[in-house]
């Protein structure tokens, strides 16, 4: 019997040396395949942890493709596990921007003391 993982257990394998990802409700281990990709690894790497199967399938991925996938297949997921809720991707890539906001409110706050100081000179 294949090991089966929960949603939560296959989130946690989201980095670019330990990427999993669910196509069909199996369980792939593509760490190792990102860089061999030929469609490049940040569209897999995108899907890390997550399912992927719409992504995969629109593709049209040849047979030889669904070998190779089948040769990287771990296990499959506990369907009845809690899902994982992931944030758009759209929203991580803008999180690291947020420190600039802060910054850009210093420096209004730092102008009105400037300004403030000098026409009250
Ligand atoms: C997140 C899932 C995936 C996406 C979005 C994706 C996307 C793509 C894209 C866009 C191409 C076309 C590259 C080009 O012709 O310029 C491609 C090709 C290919 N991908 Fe993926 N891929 C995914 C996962 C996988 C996985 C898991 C495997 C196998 C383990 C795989 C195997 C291949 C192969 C062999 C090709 C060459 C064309 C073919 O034989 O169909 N891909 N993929």
């Amino acid at each position: 019997m294949s090991t089966v993982f929960t949603y939560q257990e296959i989130a946690e394998h989201n980095s670019p040396k330990d990427t999993w990802i669910i196509i069909d409700d199996k369980v792939y281990d593509v760490s190792k395949f990102l860089d061999e990709h030929p469609g490049g690894d940040e569209i897999i790497f995108d899907q890390a942890g997550r399912d992927a199967t719409e992504y995969f399938v629109d593709i049209g991925h040849s047979d030889d493709a669904l070998k190779l996938l089948k040769s990287k297949c771990i296990g499959s997921v506990d369907v009845t596990s809690e899902k994982v809720i992931f944030k758009p991707r759209e929203e991580e890539k803008t999180e690291g921007n947020q420190g600039n906001g802060q910054l850009a409110i210093i420096v209004a706050i730092l102008c009105f003391i400037i300004g403030y100081y000098f026409l009250n000179e």
